[in-house]
């Protein structure tokens, strides 16, 4: 079993954490979380994690150690850990906008670096994780894509495609929410209460993804299964779209990764 450390409980470093647990492939004692204060690990304490505030002694027995902090943080963090990295520990970023390169230039060349972009849905064993590496394929990689299996589906990108994949899906599960928080406010003006029209609209959005993966078939596909001829489904759409509604979507994916790209020196 290997012992992973994971710099910065955070949003994302708590959620992978507690994934991991869920799926039953590690202990809450194989996990590390670190904080600049320990009274702020309570909850993680609290649920068997190991808990530090002290980045190279939390790091220094760990087989993998995932860095997940803010891209602003990570120099000072970094320079923290250089003197106790070991080439045969791997280390994992999740930092947005930070390159393998960019970790290799402070910790060294000779360290395993790859990056990973999970969401939120980590958590529950949900996420869609991209995987990247400047390194050739090899065990290290196949190491980190096992460790990110086991909390969701993985993808393995080249590492230039990382931003996007920043956008699409770590940001991406922020867009969804957002849509399924317009639909159930759609819903409470045509009649239902607040958390009718939410759980109406999340069981509806999760059929909408289940149909597409069970299926594989193609959105528009199971759209035209929808819209009757001169129906109520189709003007519904076309208002939407006459508003924006696509050109929304892909105009906010394109800029979160433009942004993701430039967060490293902010
Ligand atoms: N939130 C998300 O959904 C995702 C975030 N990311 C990336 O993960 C990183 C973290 O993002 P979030 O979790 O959202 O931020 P966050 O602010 O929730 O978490 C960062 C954590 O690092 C801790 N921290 C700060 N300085 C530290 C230090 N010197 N030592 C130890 N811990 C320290 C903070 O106390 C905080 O708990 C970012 O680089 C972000 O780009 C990547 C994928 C998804
Ligand atoms: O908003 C952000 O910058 C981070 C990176 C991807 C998701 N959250």
């Amino acid at each position: 079993m290997s012992k992973i450390t994971i710099i910065g409980s955070g949003n994302i470093g708590f959620s992978l954490a507690k994934g991991l647990v869920t799926s039953g492939q590690f202990k809450p004692d194989d996990i590390t979380l670190t904080r600049r204060s320990i009274a702020a690990l309570k909850e993680e304490a609290g649920l068997g994690f190991r808990v530090s505030d002290n980045n190279p002694e939390a790091s220094s027995d760990a087989d993998i150690i995932v860095l997940a902090i803010l891209p602003q943080q990570l120099k000072k963090v970094m320079e923290e850990l250089k003197p106790v990295v070991q080439p045969t520990q791997v280390i994992v970023s999740v930092v947005s906008g930070v390159s393998c390169a960019d970790v290799k230039a402070i910790l060294g060349q000779d360290k395993i670096v790859v990056r990973a972009m999970p969401n939120t849905a980590i958590a529950i064993g949900q996420s869609m994780t991209c995987i990247a590496s400047d390194d050739a394929p090899g065990e290290k990689v196949a190491v980190v894509e096992r460790l990110f299996e086991a909390v969701g589906s993985v993808v393995i990108i080249q590492e230039d495609l990382m931003t996007s994949a920043t956008a699409l899906c770590a940001c991406g599960i922020a867009f969804f929410l957002r849509a399924i928080r317009a639909a159930s406010q759609g819903g409470v003006e045509i009649g239902f209460h607040a958390h009718d029209a939410l759980k109406m609209a999340v069981q509806t959005a999760k059929g909408a993804a289940d149909l597409l993966l069970q299926t594989q078939n193609h959105p528009e596909g199971e759209i035209d299964k929808v819209t009757s001829p001169k129906g109520c489904t189709i003007a519904g759409l076309n208002e939407m779209e006459h508003y924006g509604f696509s050109s929304a979507f892909i105009k906010g994916i394109k800029l979160s990764a433009k942004k993701a790209g430039g967060l490293y020196n902010d």
